[in-house]
């Protein structure tokens, strides 16, 4: 779990984050959503402690990172996996010598435990095949696929995606979200992702941080957005009159489905005679 207490961070005489509170839960995907310049980026980058906060707290599994000396830190950091927009991987390394990198870096063991854990690695992604490929050999989604096996090879506690659909068609995006869905709820991750991505929210959202000009706007699930109120969420996720038209469509569903349950229920009650 990854909490953030009023965190306020800004540049020169600008407030970009402007006091915000959240709890990211383990085994759930976390989304920071927003429009462009909402601060996004600068709060995922103060997470991770590539900045620092101008004040506020932020607890990893209640142990006050903000507070923590570089040697401290360093152990959380390698409890964190990323997965970096762009994926980030290294041109001259194979597939496999670029998963095996975290585990060159920080990793114990004997080489042949490294190799079978970058194997464990590859083969849940799906990519042994690919393992003697470089990256220009390969696909935008491969290399996402990539991009994850080294993200998950140190078993991480927590895992940060920087826009992970960025580049890939909508089916593609979808595999990978659910990649990324899965393998947080396996191994209990506390997931944070940064995306523009609406497949993304409406699919993954376990829980959602709507950022707002530096604020938390509203926070809930992918099932609390379809009923949100909030007019400034509404007009960023239901930007257009096809999706607007589809929320409602979608509201009109579920009260069906509801009536219908409570139907059901007093045809129950009805027939055990209670
Ligand atoms: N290092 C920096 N120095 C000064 N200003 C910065 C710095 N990093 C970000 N900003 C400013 O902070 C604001 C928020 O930027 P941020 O990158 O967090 O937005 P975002 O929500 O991630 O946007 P996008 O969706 O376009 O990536 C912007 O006005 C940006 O110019």
């Amino acid at each position: 779990m990854i909490e953030l207490q009023d965190i306020k961070k800004g540049f020169a005489d600008k407030e970009i984050l402007k006091g915000v509170s959240a709890v990211m839960e383990s085994g759930k995907v976390n989304l920071i959503i927003g429009a462009s310049g909402s601060g996004k980026t600068v709060m995922m980058k103060c997470i991770v402690g590539l900045m620092g906060v101008g004040s506020g707290k932020i607890l990893y599994d209640n142990q006050d990172f903000t507070a923590m000396d570089d040697k401290e830190k360093k152990v959380v950091r390698q409890e964190i996996g990323m997965l970096f927009q762009g994926s980030a991987l290294f041109d001259s390394m194979t597939v496999e010598q670029n998963v095996m990198f975290p585990l060159d870096m920080f990793g114990k063991g004997t080489l042949r435990d490294k190799k079978k854990r970058v194997a464990e690695c590859l083969e849940r992604v799906q990519l042994m095949e690919a393992a003697k490929k470089f990256p220009a050999e390969i696909s935008g989604g491969m290399k996402k696929r990539v991009g994850i096996a080294r993200a998950i090879v140190l078993n991480p506690k927590y895992l940060f995606c920087d826009e992970p659909n960025s580049g890939l068609d909508p089916q593609t995006s979808l595999l990978i979200d659910k990649l990324i869905t899965e393998l947080t709820k396996e191994y209990n991750i506390t997931t944070v992702i940064n995306t523009h991505d609406m497949n993304t929210v409406m699919e993954s959202g376990d829980h959602i941080v709507y950022m707002y000009q530096g604020q938390k706007q509203w926070e809930g699930s992918n099932k609390d957005i379809i009923f949100s109120k909030d007019q400034k969420l509404n007009d960023f996720i239901f930007a257009s009159e096809f999706l607007r038209e589809a929320k409602e469509m979608r509201q009109l569903d579920i009260f069906k489905d509801n009536k219908w349950r409570d139907q059901l229920k007093n045809k129950e009650g009805n027939a055990s005679g209670k």
